[in-house]
């Protein structure tokens, strides 16, 4: 299996139609047969992105003491702020209700990275957590604009996927995503040895699909992230860092919506593939960072099977939830 590489270039040519449907079917299929996609050529500059890098550098190089002015609000409804190593604990276990015990369990092996969670400022039930703009100036104003930024080529992106997958409305997804319910997150996987990872007695980020319609993701060159392929479960590929690229994945949200035609494909971050990435007697990793990009309906739109998706010998397969009932499901077992 091997990741797709769509072209956005010609999807900006409005006065294109037919090269415009021809790269949202290009994304539809790749989203059908992995799940994953790189997409080139899109409009968030590179230099946006190398800032962007270098503001969250920045950012888990200050103290602990200066991060921990914005933690992570204990429990799991608000997902903003600082997440200190070994808070969060990636799972694909769903909640039953009697959760105590299990929780424990998961945690036996921690997840060794840092988190910086950002939402938009609208957003009065996941309010942001920030540091004191003192301590880091222009940081709070360079994320806020980079998660717009972010929301519009995510935008794009959903219209692509409606045009791509036959409806009439391009704006059939984009009317349930006012981008208020995004999640920008920062990750800093801090350097650990090798066998550590390979004995899995601590883990970068256990194999899961993402609970969004879509995530964009950004990384930087130390390379680990690694999709499964859906023709071969068990089988993981990896997902090689293209520069400036945005890899896209289709989230749980976007499966149910089509009915099991776009893929929610588990993923994992592992060890670095390239030998250079690692340093010392005992394999030291590099640290690694990365940018997930969450996009999200509106908490009250209903997840339910979209028209084209739909016909008499292959009828609706879900029974129809909104995004706040299957988000509590799956982030009451991470905090
Ligand atoms: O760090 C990565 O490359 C992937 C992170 C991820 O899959 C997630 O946060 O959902
Ligand atoms: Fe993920």
């Amino acid at each position: 299996m091997q990741i797709p590489v769509v072209d956005f270039s010609q999807w900006y040519n409005s006065q294109d139609a037919s090269s415009r449907q021809q790269v949202a079917h290009a994304l539809v299929k790749a989203c059908q047969d992995v799940g994953f996609v790189y997409i080139v050529n899109h409009s968030l500059p590179g230099s946006v992105l190398d800032e962007t890098f270098e503001w969250m550098r920045r950012f888990f190089e200050l103290s602990s003491e200066d991060k921990m002015r914005a933690p992570h609000p204990e429990g799991w409804a608000v997902h903003r702020g600082y997440s200190w190593p070994g808070l969060e604990k990636v799972s694909q276990v769903m909640s039953t209700g009697d959760d105590e015990d299990a929780r424990k369990k998961l945690r036996e092996v921690p997840d060794v990275k840092e988190i910086y969670d950002i939402g938009s400022e609208e957003n009065t039930f996941q309010p942001n957590q920030w540091i004191p703009k003192e301590t880091l100036p222009g940081y709070q104003d360079f994320m806020v604009q980079f998660y717009w930024e972010c929301n519009k080529v995510g935008s794009e992106i959903l219209r692509a996927l409606a045009t791509g997958l036959d409806l009439e409305d391009e704006s059939y997804l984009t009317k349930k995503h006012s981008g208020h319910n995004n999640q920008l997150r920062l990750l800093h996987y801090l350097p650990v040895p090798a066998e550590e990872l390979e004995k899995e007695r601590t883990a970068r980020c256990p194999a899961h699909t993402d609970w969004s319609s879509i995530t964009m993701l950004f990384q930087d060159d130390c390379g680990g992230l690694e999709v499964e392929d859906i023709s071969r479960p068990g089988t993981f590929v990896p997902a090689t860092p293209l520069k400036h690229a945005i890899i896209m994945n289709i989230g749980d949200l976007l499966q149910m919506w089509s009915n099991d035609r776009l893929r929610s494909t588990n993923h994992r971050v592992r060890l670095p593939q390239l030998s250079d990435r690692f340093e010392g007697p005992n394999r030291m990793t590099r640290e690694r960072y990365s940018i997930p990009y969450f996009m999200s309906p509106d908490p009250d739109v209903t997840i339910e099977c979209i028209p084209s998706c739909m016909s008499e010998a292959y009828p609706a397969k879900y029974k129809p939830t909104t995004q706040a009932e299957y988000n509590k499901m799956r982030a009451s077992m991470m905090y």
